[in-house]
């Protein structure tokens, strides 16, 4: 797939505009798509290709209005006779509900329109990256150096995407998708995973209501993802404010459904910003700390508002094992048995004002402060632990956490050749270049449960590594 091609400097505002995309206009526009704000794709240094307009926007613009055509669903995929002919209709019949992970099946849909000859889609397959920069390429050596909580989650997607590859094999019987090999699933994957938008499911059954589906009955999650060809070209930015709706609401569409008078459907996206001509036009792929954005686009953001530093159960262990002060001390194995049955080792992290999360407050008492082991239970359920008997405790492991993200860096900095992947992670995890964490997960998360930890020592780090203009990215 190619993604070289001619580039030009656009005059104004030293954009480098790149003109290989010219097949994928022209598809879209047989779909119905009239780029009535005169979108068009360029080379930024800082996040590759991404999207301008020689016109600017107003607060409540629509910057695009995509065909509903046009996207990759699950409507495309049931509609799509060739490619359940791949499948093994009895295998396919026998699985229960429920088995079946919709991203993996889109992942395995874009494959198969990749291998098809004469695919409509070979415009928009030209325009999507032949790699990826999420840790999850990283190699070998690279992983070895990664902090533990980007290992952890980079461990339970290979767990997700091999089961999911497994699975789907077992019920092709098609030749060439069958020889199909993990690592180009593994591409696909992830191709779903950073350009995908989410779609109302219910929109999805309805518009698929009275036709033979095949896939919909089998998946375990909702299929709300969706491939969004020239779209997917935007970036993002933690300020943006953008929306996304449908051009005809759920209800209304239910009513024309009725009478059978289904019009133009279209995938609309707003901006609540003014944004000016020739500037890059981000939109916000939702409220994602760095650790998120990393693990699911290859990306972070030097100075994201929306950061916060995140642990597990095995920091603090670490922590405990590396401080010659805790080392000594025997911690109940009821303890953390209990954390494990009240899943209380999850959410735990540090925000920048000196907060820390109400779960990583409740496992620091537990562990440290609490002789009881009958009291276990008042000091999870009651009220917030007092902070004072953990505020010194609470301060090293901020403080034991970030060098161990300036360690990783450093060690990956000695590695020869790196990967995209690992370069990234190490570019904002440099010494003296401050935190940046990550990027936003799918949706507006809730406020974080949070604790003063009313130190400044916290304080001091996050400003110090804040006044030199970046954050400590991992
Ligand atoms: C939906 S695509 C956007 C288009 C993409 N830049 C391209 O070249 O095709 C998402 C990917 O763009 C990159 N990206 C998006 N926002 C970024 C940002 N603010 N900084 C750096 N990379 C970004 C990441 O690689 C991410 O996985």
């Amino acid at each position: 797939m190619g993604r070289t091609g001619r580039r030009r400097r656009c005059r104004r505002n030293n954009v480098v505009e790149c003109y290989e995309h010219t097949e994928l206009y022209r598809s879209l526009g047989g779909l119905g798509w009239e780029n009535g704000t005169e979108l068009r794709v360029a080379n930024f240094e800082e996040t590759g290709k991404g999207l301008f307009s020689r016109r600017g926007f107003k607060a409540g613009d629509c910057i695009i209005s995509l065909p509903f055509e046009s996207l990759i669903s699950l409507k495309s995929i049931e509609e799509d006779e060739a490619f359940l002919a791949c499948f093994n209709k009895d295998a396919l019949a026998d699985f229960s509900k429920g088995e079946l992970q919709f991203q993996s099946l889109l992942a395995l849909y874009l494959i198969y329109l990749r291998l098809e000859d004469n695919s409509p889609r070979k415009a928009y397959l030209n325009s999507i990256p032949e790699s990826f920069t999420t840790p999850y390429f990283c190699s070998k050596l690279e992983m070895a150096n990664l902090p533990n909580v980007v290992l952890k989650q980079m461990v339970q997607q290979n767990e997700i995407i091999k089961q999911n590859f497994t699975l789907l094999q077992s019920i092709l019987n098609n030749d060439s998708l069958q020889a199909v090999d993990l690592d180009l699933f593994k591409w696909a994957y992830f191709a779903v995973n950073t350009r995908s938008v989410y779609l109302e499911p219910r929109v999805l059954k309805l518009l698929l209501k009275g036709k033979t589906t095949f896939f919909a009955e089998k998946l375990k999650d909702e299929p709300n993802m969706a491939l969004a060809p020239f779209l997917d070209f935007f970036n993002h930015n933690a300020g943006a404010e953008t929306t996304s709706k449908l051009s005809i609401s759920y209800e209304s569409l239910t009513k024309q459904f009725k009478k059978n008078q289904i019009t133009h459907l279209y995938y609309e996206l707003f901006t609540s910003k003014p944004v000016p001509p020739f500037s890059q036009i981000f939109i916000s792929y939702g409220t994602h700390n760095n650790t998120k954005l990393l693990l699911e686009y290859g990306f972070s953001l030097p100075a994201n508002p929306q950061d916060f530093l995140e642990l597990t159960l095995d920091d603090i262990n670490a922590f405990i094992r590396a401080d010659p002060e805790l080392r000594p001390l025997k911690i109940h194995r009821e303890k953390y048995r209990f954390i494990a049955d009240h899943s209380l080792g999850e959410q735990l992290f540090f925000v920048p004002g000196d907060l820390l999360s109400h779960n990583l407050a409740v496992c620091l008492t537990l562990l440290f402060v609490e002789q009881n082991i009958y009291q276990l239970r008042t000091v999870a359920f009651g009220e917030l632990p007092p902070l004072d008997p953990i505020r010194d405790l609470a301060t090293r492991l901020a403080q034991f956490k970030l060098r161990e993200l300036e360690t990783s860096s450093r060690a990956l900095a000695k590695l020869p050749d790196l990967t995209a992947s690992a370069f990234d992670h190490r570019r904002h995890n440099e010494p003296g270049k401050g935190f940046s964490w990550r990027f936003a997960s799918s949706g507006p998360s809730a406020p974080p449960k949070t604790t003063a930890l009313g130190t400044n020592v916290l304080g001091d780090i996050f400003r110090k590594r804040q006044q030199k203009a970046c954050c400590i990215n991992y």
